[in-house]
């Protein structure tokens, strides 16, 4: 058994947003690497008329968990499913089972955010920040708490060209502001947002920036690592190549690029397209939890998951890489043939969204108005536009992060953890 898996076995996990796309995935390589793990806490809110149990017995149907139901045929006793909602009052988790948490946790995973950017401020902030906040209170009192490991974003400091592995001083001290949006109405905060974030584009890095130096200003004497990944995108090899479950980031424009819909997007070509495989990030996550834990870091690491810096890939490259893999693996009912075309220049890529999208998207919506059915073209086209004006800020430049952290953990890892997490440039290269 590796080292690491050795470390979980016996051990009680809780994973806030188990239910997330990064969350399913660390659940499942928690669960399929490490056998011996004793509990997997997972909190879930009840949501669209589910409750708690219904949610995660659904959830571990998906195709994710196949193959661990093949190598741990029970491995779903060991899921202990909690109800939470984050946002409210001690994350709305009762007295019972807080004090069942607090006798048994070992480790903590706290992955749950709201990842949207046009999240408005105080919910971000209800999320992203205070939630944070009212965890690493309930992780103080876990009588056997090794370890708390916070899932960050390589972009939370994307305000900075350069990024150290480091917890950078906030935009504003987090408590002043809770207080502020506190009595503040909805409208007020939205006319300020703007002025609030800053050089920051969207709520979303505002409020994780801030989520870190809680993490760090409320670790008191616990043992904290902060993943920070980059543009987390399907499955590299684990369980199986190719599996997400959401559109976030460039995912949902690879899709519609794959339907023949999306056939332009502003980009820089040379710059760094930060992707990096969700297995990858978990990978390195779960050793990170294992590396704090048993060598007890003094300070909060943090590690800058990211591949820009090891094997660097660029937007300009995605054109053929679409295509071609579009061509390979054709989608089903495409709207037209996929073609893609990355451009810089504003004026060059408002011809070919008025050549490429809008007027096909006029003309087919008028074919389905003649033939009595509701037209829904431009619809789907101004959502895509309004998608890749939040998403443009992340593909017009480049980042630079350090990752000695990274680089150390690896060299931390026996021959046999980095055969099963590969998270370094051996995988990278
Ligand atoms: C010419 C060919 C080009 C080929 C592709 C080129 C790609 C290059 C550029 C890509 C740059 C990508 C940079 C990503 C940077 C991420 C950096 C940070 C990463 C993190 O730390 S966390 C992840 C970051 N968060 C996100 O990525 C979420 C971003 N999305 C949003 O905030 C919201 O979706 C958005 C954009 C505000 C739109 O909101 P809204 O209009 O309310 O739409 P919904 O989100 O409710 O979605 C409605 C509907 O559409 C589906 N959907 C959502 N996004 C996309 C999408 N990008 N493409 C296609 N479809 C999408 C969504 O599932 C919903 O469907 P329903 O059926 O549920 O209604
Ligand atoms: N995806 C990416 O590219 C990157 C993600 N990250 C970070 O990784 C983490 C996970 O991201 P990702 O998996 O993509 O996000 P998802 O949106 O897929 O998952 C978010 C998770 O948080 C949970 N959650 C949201 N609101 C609440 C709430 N009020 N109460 C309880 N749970 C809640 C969701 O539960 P529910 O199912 O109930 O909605 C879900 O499990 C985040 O911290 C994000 O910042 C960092 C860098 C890149």
């Amino acid at each position: 058994m590796s080292s690491i898996a050795a470390y979980y076995a016996g051990k009680n996990v809780l994973i806030t947003g188990a239910t997330g796309f990064m969350g399913k995935v660390l659940l499942e390589k928690l669960l399929r690497s490490c056998p011996e793990v004793k509990a997997i806490y997972i909190l879930v809110r009840p949501k669209a008329g589910q409750s708690t149990q219904e949610r995660t017995a659904d959830m571990i149907k998906c195709k994710l968990f196949d193959q661990v139901g093949e190598d741990c045929p029970d491995f779903e006793e060991k899921i202990i499913p909690v109800s939470a909602e984050l946002t409210q009052p001690h994350l709305a988790i009762s007295p019972d089972d807080a004090k069942r948490l607090l006798s048994c946790i070992n480790i903590v995973f706290h992955c749950a955010a709201t990842v949207r950017f046009d999240e408005p401020l105080k919910y971000a902030l209800q999320l992203n920040v205070m939630a944070t906040q009212q965890l690493l209170v309930l992780a103080r009192q876990m009588q056997y708490l090794e370890a708390f490991i916070h899932i960050s974003t390589a972009y939370a400091n994307c305000n900075r060209r350069y990024i150290e592995e480091i917890i950078y001083p906030p935009p504003v001290e987090p408590k002043k502001l809770i207080d502020s949006v506190e009595w503040m109405d909805e409208s007020i905060i939205q006319e300020i947002t703007p002025k609030l974030i800053g050089d920051r584009p969207n709520t979303y890095t505002y409020t994780k920036a801030l989520a870190e130096y809680v993490v760090q200003q409320e670790s008191s004497n616990m043992n904290i690592g902060i993943i920070r990944p980059s543009i987390v995108g399907a499955s590299w090899q684990e369980p199986f190549p190719g599996w997400i479950d959401n559109f976030n980031g460039p995912s949902g424009l690879f899709i519609a690029a794959g339907k023949g819909i999306l056939r332009t997007m502003r980009a820089t070509n040379d710059a760094v397209a930060d992707l990096i495989p969700v297995d990858v990030v978990v990978n390195l996550t779960l050793a990170a939890g294992w590396y704090t834990a048993v060598h007890r870091p003094k300070t909060t690491l943090v590690y800058n998951c990211t591949t820009g810096g090891i094997n660097p890939f660029h937007w300009g490259e995605i054109e053929y890489h679409v295509v071609s893999s579009f061509k390979r693996n054709p989608l089903e009912q495409a709207f037209r043939r996929p073609n893609a075309n990355i451009t810089s220049n504003y004026l060059i890529n408002q011809y070919w969204i008025t050549v490429s999208h809008k007027a096909p998207a006029l003309v087919y919506d008028f074919y389905l108005k003649l033939t009595g059915r509701k037209p829904r073209m431009m619809r789907i086209f101004n959502r895509l536009h309004k998608s890749m004006l939040l998403l443009e800020y992340f593909s017009s430049q480049s980042w630079e992060w350090t990752s000695d952290n990274v680089n150390m953990l690896m060299g931390q890892l026996s021959p046999e953890d980095r055969r099963v997490r590969t998270f370094h440039r051996a995988l990278l290269s």
